[in-house]
């Protein structure tokens, strides 16, 4: 052991009962930590290792805690958490047009979205998700939310034909996302900007290839629901003769960065189309399964090679933003699909959520793993609770026994966003009251929007 002189100082020190890097060349450390300098992770080992080589004023103690990367939650509508509840049940058509895009023209204004995002942060730093990637209106207040809270997000700004929140139509928010885009590229580290065409059904196929050509020029990621439900397909098929997927090939989106949420229903050979390009498929079995889309055949894809992240979707069609449900669901729903226990095994599910979520989101080489060079994005799960004994096998309670209440730390950047369970960066106590605020506005318009359908 080195005198203390001899050490290096760090800005913190981590420990873990076990950590669960995500890295193949370390994989599981029984009794380990990580020393973190200037908001990068800057050594990795066992507990002796750390300990022996650096030193600091902040040390966050592991015992009784998995000390892992920060989950990605590769698409959500964060604002969304203002309707959660709004209208559940309902077919994914009937639910987007009969009541979302309306309610949406009558509520969403900049506080719906400020309040809206904050609370969706809250939940987000509360359950271990550290990275998100969105799709929403007023971008810039979304991008303000996360600023000031501390997660790290790649936000796409909306576009779409008709009349939407913000804009008179296409011109004026292809125009706003454009703008967005520059005014917040290299503005902040934590902050990726994007573009967001809705889906292949709201924009027309000139429109999505103005979106590619731009995205190109700008090196900005592209995020957009595809291939998300049966209904999708046939109005593409009836439009253009082709699947949506062959839609974004032929527009040349193909190459751009493709977040692309659901695909729940690609071809085979929509798969070998995206696989090998710069293009990500985004898992959300809860909402998948809540709007009667159907089972994503994410084996399959992965089979092809293609990149794949997992996701909450918005927290009207969830109706939370948990990613460890996600997690359970993504190793649970393809074993019963294929009748196969063997298929996504639980380090898969894992791997979503963290390495490949990353990867997913443009994010690799960033976050994603407990590895020397990334940025200090971790989180510690509680292994305390007696729903965790006993503890054979730290992967399969993280996947199967895992929820967001055994999440106890969350660290971005190096900053700890939530300490013993107490989110730091976040006012709950505003942040309620102005929940309710708007909930109360909101909930007389819902019980009328019922009755209208
Ligand atoms: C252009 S801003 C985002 C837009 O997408 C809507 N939305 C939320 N969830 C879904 C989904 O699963 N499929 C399609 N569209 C969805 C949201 O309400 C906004 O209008
Ligand atoms: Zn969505």
């Amino acid at each position: 052991m080195s005198a203390a002189s001899d050490k290096t100082p760090v800005d913190m020190i981590v420990h873990g009962s076990y950590l669960v890097t995500m890295d193949d060349a370390k994989g599981v450390i029984e009794g380990g930590a990580v020393a973190v300098k200037d908001g990068a992770i800057v050594a990795v080992g066992t507990d002796a290792e750390i300990t022996g080589a650096y030193t600091s004023d902040q040390v966050i103690a592991g015992e009784g805690r998995v000390l892992m990367p920060g989950l990605v939650n590769a698409h959500t509508h964060t604002a969304m958490t203002l309707f959660r509840g709004m209208a559940d049940d309902l077919e994914l058509m009937t639910w987007l047009t009969k009541y979302i895009f309306p309610m949406e023209g009558r509520y969403v204004d900049p506080d719906f979205i400020k309040v809206g995002s904050e609370l969706a942060c809250w939940e987000m730093i509360q359950s271990g998700t550290t990275s998100f990637v969105d799709m929403y209106f007023y971008p810039e207040v979304i991008a303000g939310v996360v600023d000031k809270c501390g997660l790290r997000a790649v936000i796409t700004a909306p576009m779409i034909d008709f009349p939407s929140p913000g804009f008179k139509g296409w011109d004026d928010s292809f125009n706003a996302g454009v703008k967005f885009v520059r005014d917040w590229q290299g503005k902040n580290a934590r902050i990726t900007p994007g573009l967001a065409p809705h889906a292949p059904y709201t924009v027309s196929k000139e429109h999505l290839a103005d979106v590619a050509k731009v995205a190109i020029e700008l090196d900005a990621p592209i995020s957009i629901h595809i291939a998300e439900d049966k209904s999708e397909l046939d109005t593409i098929r009836g439009k253009y003769q082709q699947t949506s997927i062959e839609e974004l090939s032929d527009v040349g989106m193909l190459d751009a960065q493709v977040i692309a949420a659901h695909v729940v229903w690609p071809s085979d050979s929509d798969m070998k189309l995206v696989a090998g390009k710069n293009f990500a498929a985004i898992h959300n079995p809860t909402s998948n399964m809540k709007t009667g889309a159907g089972f994503s055949p994410v084996p399959k894809l992965l089979e092809a090679g293609v990149t794949v992240g997992l996701a909450t979707d918005g927290a009207a069609s969830n109706n939370n933003l948990n990613m460890w449900d996600e997690i359970h669901l993504a190793a649970l729903v393809h074993k019963g699909v294929a009748t196969d226990p063997t298929v996504l095994p639980a380090a898969t599910a894992l791997d979503l959520a963290t390495r490949m979520g990353a990867k997913a989101a443009g994010l690799e080489g960033v976050t994603g793993v407990l590895k020397s060079g990334l940025r200090a994005d971790m989180i510690q799960v509680s292994i305390d609770s007696l729903r965790m004994q006993p503890l054979y096998d730290v992967v399969s309670q993280l996947v199967y026994v895992a929820d967001q209440q055994d999440v106890v730390t969350t660290i971005v950047d190096g900053n700890v966003l939530m300490q013993d369970g107490k989110v730091l960066t976040i006012d709950e106590d505003a942040l309620r009251a102005r929940v309710l605020e708007i909930s109360a506005r909101i909930r007389a318009d819902v019980e009328k929007t019922r009755a209208a359908n």
